[in-house]
């Protein structure tokens, strides 16, 4: 709402897909917060100007005028916090809380997060000249929704919950840009509208533009960012490249479309869309404007039209932004990817392994589910965009193939070393030097990349670990699920990131250290973290013992490939050896189970073999 831009030109809606009447109510009291907090930031030039992340570092010191009045709206912030807080404590909106706002009655005694009518609240009308904030100037219009919710109709996740806001701001406000933002993330530049209205107005290519990326930032990175959750080389490498081609990839928040383009229209040079306000909709009332809203909100309006398949963001895929880019791009238009140094957007991310284990399990499977469908770049996007695009596209859409080539890696030296079976050439001969190559120039093309984004060694050896792990876990059960649905077992779904944290969880982020949890995903990486060690050690003694007929070289080749794998799931002994492991260690019956499987499957090969 506080964005550098007439406001009378800026709608802000907030889709609350629980359809919690507290959220609603710390909307009323957001706005009423906003019309000071809006004016301080005019005034003051202040930023970020999201009041949780300002007030979290600045303190107000001094007694000029600015730091009085900072103390001041703090005061107003603090309250209006602890008011929020207490009614969610006690359960319940309080009653005169409630005959202060008609919107309140929308929620009865059946009202269920599963099951509700739509809810349309304009909770702050900026046409009209009532709501102004305190300096008397216009305030955004501010609406609240939540869409219908019923357990008979399927409601496709986030896509179907910003279609459904994309149909309600048409008859709301119609604005011809669309700004989409998760709720777990803020802006951080006030200016941002301003610059990306240089992409669309742009007089030679402007018109050809569908829409513009941010990449994804998070505040919560730690210096080692041990989960690998930054994802910097591919912000800024991957994603730019592919910006490059006029195909960056929608990564569904931090990103503003063309109204037009998201619902479907197919780009031609002859008609050039003018970015125009719709002036149609000032003569409604906003009675009039919240019921016809409601309706397109309901979940029966979408029956037998083409919203989630030629109109809106896609359905049926667990990353609906990468596919939605896909086709919108497949239409003829052009999209950009911008990474100004200031960031635009800041988010949270994941702060427990399994956490973003999920995270990348639900991206991975809607990815390989691209790939397997009829939006296979390959064949949807032949001669719609440029083939360096599509192979673009195909680095993240195969990412769950990968975890086929790792399993081989983790687990085939360390088996051979187990038993004695050599892998490799002898390393003087000619015929290592390939796989020496491929060893030294991934390693090397990967440090390259990671210092060149100002990675620190540590850092890139953190997510050369991540990697590991991922492919081990979250790729391996994308592919399986992937496979499961494709043969017609099982559906789609949207697994949403946690968005309280714990606090000993934040302790234990804060710190860098590696919180296994007991969950399946821990088991594998148990498991494959002892057939390593145990493959090393048995190679370790072999060295010693060796006889004539074995080379120590190749023997080495071996064990340093095993003592990679070790070096990397050094956390994982930790937690399984050391009891008072400080991000809780994994029982010791998962450990026990871990090692056993290792010998039953040896075992098991030998007796094949
Ligand atoms: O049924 C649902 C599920 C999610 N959401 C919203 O979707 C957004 C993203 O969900 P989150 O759990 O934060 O997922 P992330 O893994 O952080 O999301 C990333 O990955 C998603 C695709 O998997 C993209 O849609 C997101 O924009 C991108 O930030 C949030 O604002 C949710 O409120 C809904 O509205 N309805
Ligand atoms: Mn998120």
């Amino acid at each position: 709402m506080s964005y550098s831009y007439p406001p009378d030109k800026l709608n802000v809606y907030l889709s609350d897909d629980g359809g919690s009447e507290f959220t609603f109510y710390a909307l009323i009291e957001a706005a009423r917060f906003s019309k000071s907090w809006i004016p301080f930031c005019r005034k003051f030039n202040v930023e970020p100007r999201s009041p949780e992340a300002f007030f979290a570092v600045n303190l107000g010191l001094g007694d000029d005028q600015y730091a009085q009045q900072l103390l001041h709206i703090k005061e107003l912030f603090d309250d209006m916090k602890s008011r929020i807080e207490a009614v969610i404590e006690n359960g319940k909106v309080p009653d005169e809380v409630s005959a202060f706002h008609k919107g309140f009655s929308e929620w009865n005694s059946e009202f269920s997060k599963q099951n509700h009518p739509s809810v349309v609240q304009i909770v702050i009308d900026g046409r009209g000249i009532d709501d102004v904030d305190t300096d008397g100037c216009r305030l955004p219009t501010l609406v609240y929704m939540a869409r219908e919710k019923n357990p008979e109709w399927p409601h496709h996740f986030k896509a179907g919950a910003v279609n459904a806001l994309i149909r309600v701001s048409s008859e709301i406000s119609n604005s011809p840009i669309i700004l989409n933002l998760d709720c777990d993330m803020y802006p951080n530049n006030p200016d941002t509208v301003q610059e990306i209205l240089c992409f669309f107005m742009d007089e030679e290519r402007g018109y050809e533009t569908a829409y513009v990326q941010f990449p994804q930032h998070y505040d919560n990175i730690t210096k080692n960012d041990h989960y690998a959750n930054s994802n910097d080389v591919i912000n800024e490498i991957e994603l730019a490249g592919l910006g490059g081609y006029g195909a960056a990839l929608f990564c569904g928040t931090g990103c503003f479309h063309r109204r037009e383009s998201l619902c479907g229209r197919i780009f031609s040079k002859d008609d050039k869309i003018e970015l125009k306000t719709d002036n149609t909709i000032r003569e409604k009332s906003v009675n009039e404007l919240e019921k016809a809203a409601k309706v397109l909100a309901d979940c029966c309006y979408e029956k037998g039209t083409s919203w989630g398949k030629e109109v809106g963001l896609v359905y049926g895929c667990a990353v609906e932004d990468i596919v939605t880019g896909l086709t919108i791009q497949c239409r003829g238009w052009k999209s950009v990817y911008y990474n100004p140094k200031k960031k635009a957007f800041i988010g949270v991310a994941p702060t427990t392994l399994s956490q973003s284990l999920i995270q990348h399990r639900r991206w991975s499977e809607g990815m390989f589910q691209i790939f397997c469908s009829r939006y296979c770049p390959f064949i949807y996007g032949r001669g719609k965009i440029k083939l360096g695009a599509q192979m673009g596209y195909c680095i993240y859409l195969l990412w769950p193939l990968c975890s086929l080539a790792t399993l081989c890696y983790v687990t085939i030296p360390s088996f051979c070393l187990l038993r004695g079976t050599s892998m490799f050439p002898q390393p003087s001969s000619l015929w290592f030097l390939p796989y020496a190559y491929a060893f030294l120039a991934n390693c090397g093309y990967s440090l390259v990349e990671a210092f060149s984004c100002g990675y620190t060694l540590q850092r890139w050896w953190n997510l050369q670990r991540m990697w590991l792990i991922r492919r081990e876990t979250s790729y391996l059960y994308a592919l399986l699920d992937t496979t499961m649905k494709q043969l017609g077992f099982s559906e789609t779904s949207f697994a949403i990131t946690a968005k309280v944290v714990d606090s000993n969880d934040r302790k234990t982020y804060e710190k860098e250290i590696i919180d296994f949890g007991q969950s399946t995903f821990t088991s594998i990486i148990v498991t494959l973290a002892m057939l390593n060690l145990l493959a090393l050690a048995t190679g370790a003694i072999r060295l010693v013992t060796l006889d004539k007929s074995e080379s120590p070289m190749k023997l080495t080749a071996q064990m340093i490939l095993c003592g990679l794998l070790v070096m990397l799931n050094v956390p994982v002994y930790q937690a399984a050896f050391n009891r008072h492991y400080k991000g809780g260690p994994i029982p010791t019956s998962n450990v026990i189970r871990a090692i056993a499987f290792v010998f039953v499957f040896l075992v098991a090969i030998e007796l094949l073999i």
